[in-house]
Parts: C-alpha cells; sequence; structure tokens
C-alpha cells in the first residue's frame, strides 16, 4: 500500500482513527448497461476484470490499514450493486434501508436488506427514496447527520432518518448533476470535520455549510471532477481516488495521510472510493 505522509506534525486533536467495518461489493457482475448519471456512457468499454482488481486493491488498502472489510454477495444482473454505500445508513447499530430511485437499481436494496437482516443488524424499513451512505453522512463529534437532496434522495427521507436515528439531519440541496450523490461533493474527514466542493450546493446550503464547518477542507472544480471528494477517511488516514493528486495534497497539507487507490474502472460508472464502501457504525 502506497501511503503519502503529512508534512503537518500534530495531528488535529478530534481524529479517532479506530477499527472501522466496511461493507464492500466485489464488481464480479459490473458494466455500464443504462445511464442514469453524466458520468455512465454506454457505449464506451468497460474492463470488469480490471474493475475487480482495483477493487481488490482498495479493499487490501483499507485491510492494511487495520480495518475489517465484510463481503456482500455480488448479484448477477445487478451492475452497480459494487456501489454498496446506497444499499443503506448504518449509524448505532441501526440499518436504514434504501430504496433507490432508478428501477434498475431497486433490487440492491432488497439484498442488502436481507444482508443487514441475517446479519443480525436492526433494520429500519425506508417509507421515502433514498439512496442510503450516498446521501447521508455523519460526524459523530457533532452528532449530526448530513443528507443530500436534489436528485436521488427525497427530502421527505431527511425526516425519516431524524426518525430512525434520535439525531439531527441537516439538509443540503445538491444542484450540479454530475455530483447527484452528496458523497460526490462531501465527506468527512475526522469527527468533526468535513472537506466539500461548494458549487455542488445551492446558495443556502453552502452558507449553511460555511457556518457549520468554517474548518472544512475546500475542493475546487478539478478536485471534484477527479473523484476527490468521494474518499474514506478514518479520521487520520484518507483512502482517495488517485486521479485526485491535487486534492490529495490539499488534505495532506491540512495534516492527514493519504492512500491512493486507481479506480479508474468504477469511476466509468460514477463513483469511486466512498460508493464502494458502506461504513457499518455500532
Ligand atoms: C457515492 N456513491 C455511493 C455513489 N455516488 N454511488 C455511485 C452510484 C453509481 C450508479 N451508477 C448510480 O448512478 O446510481
Amino acid at each position: 500500500m502506497e501511503k503519502h505522509r503529512s508534512s503537518t506534525a500534530e495531528a488535529p486533536a478530534t481524529r479517532s482513527p479506530g477499527r472501522r467495518t466496511y461493507l464492500m461489493c466485489r464488481p464480479a457482475y459490473y458494466a455500464v448497461e443504462y445511464a442514469i448519471n453524466p458520468w455512465m456512457d454506454t457505449t464506451a468499454p468497460v474492463d470488469a476484470t480490471l474493475a475487480c482488481a482495483q477493487w481488490e486493491a482498495l479493499a487490501d488498502a483499507y485491510t492494511a490499514l487495520g480495518h475489517e472489510v465484510v463481503r456482500l454477495e455480488p448479484e448477477p444482473g445487478l451492475p452497480d450493486m459494487v456501489y454498496a454505500a446506497n444499499g443503506a445508513f448504518v449509524v448505532d447499530g441501526i440499518a436504514y434501508g434504501a430504496s433507490f430511485r432508478h428501477p434498475e437499481r431497486r433490487p440492491e436494496a432488497d439484498a442488502h436488506e436481507k444482508w443487514y437482516r441475517t446479519s443480525g443488524w436492526k433494520f429500519a424499513e425506508p417509507e421515502h427514496i433514498n439512496e442510503g451512505e450516498g446521501d447521508f453522512t455523519y460526524l459523530p463529534g457533532r452528532e449530526l447527520i448530513l443528507a443530500g437532496w436534489g436528485f436521488r434522495t427525497d427530502a421527505r427521507a431527511h425526516a425519516e432518518a431524524a426518525d430512525v436515528f434520535g439525531r439531527p439531519v441537516v439538509s443540503l440541496r445538491l444542484v450540479d448533476p454530475r455530483y447527484y450523490h452528496l458523497d460526490t461533493a462531501l465527506a468527512p474527514l475526522d469527527d468533526e470535520r468535513i472537506a466539500y466542493y461548494p458549487e455542488a450546493f445551492a446558495p443556502g446550503s453552502r452558507l449553511l455549510l460555511e457556518r457549520l464547518f468554517p474548518d472544512a477542507v475546500i475542493a475546487d472544480a478539478e478536485d471534484a471532477a477527479g473523484f476527490g471528494l468521494n474518499f474514506v477517511s478514518d479520521g487520520r488516514n484518507v483512502v482517495i481516488n488517485a486521479e485526485a493528486e491535487g486534492f490529495a495534497r490539499k488534505l495532506r497539507d491540512a495534516g492527514y495521510e493519504t492512500v491512493p487507490v486507481d479506480l479508474s474502472e468504477l469511476k466509468k460508472g460514477g463513483g469511486s472510493v466512498k460508493c464502494a464502501t458502506a461504513e457499518l457504525r455500532r
């Protein structure tokens, strides 16, 4: 595993690089067979063998960092199932199930539900359309859920999540179709701090983010286009799409260590590191 170190000696006080558990689904049946986001081009070739190799490298990177990777069995006919983060949103041992916007992905929700139920998690059935961790994230240090809407998740699911978890939910409106899920435009760096791309959000949501997170690491258009915000951080180590070199540099300048992983094939489906990783929070 290639690891790029921060030049900052002192780590910010809010970090908790404890062992994480990640649910991932091998892209055994990966393909771009339909186009439901602007990154998907059904005429461009996709190398499923390379996708699997890149995915294994991502799983190995987590393991090398001391985290646990749990595997969800891929199913034929569900080419987007590799984006496991969309299947549910898990906090406090409760999995709030997904309900996909597009019919092509709807059966994935059943596969996730079955896995959560048989693996001993409490499962909350969704009433409203929501795409799991694609549009929800959690900041334990602030006890806050951040949630996106505008393209996939129905804003009514935000109130539903507040009810399921008994935690406040901050609603953020996404406005750029390339950044159709919250986790393509914003990610937690540690328990309290986030990184985000302001232009992906409506003016009111930008103001909200500025007020709540004055110490955020800000991404620019190039960082976002390289899927630099679709990272997974354990509070110290940030696993990030290798293409987003400039943004990785910014994160190192902010005191984090970066682990680049090449996920060029998964980008063709409109996702990267975070999309392929569902965090299971006990
Ligand atoms: C960050 N996450 C979870 C995602 N952005 N997911 C990627 C989903 C890609 C899929 N083709 C779709 O368009 O639904």
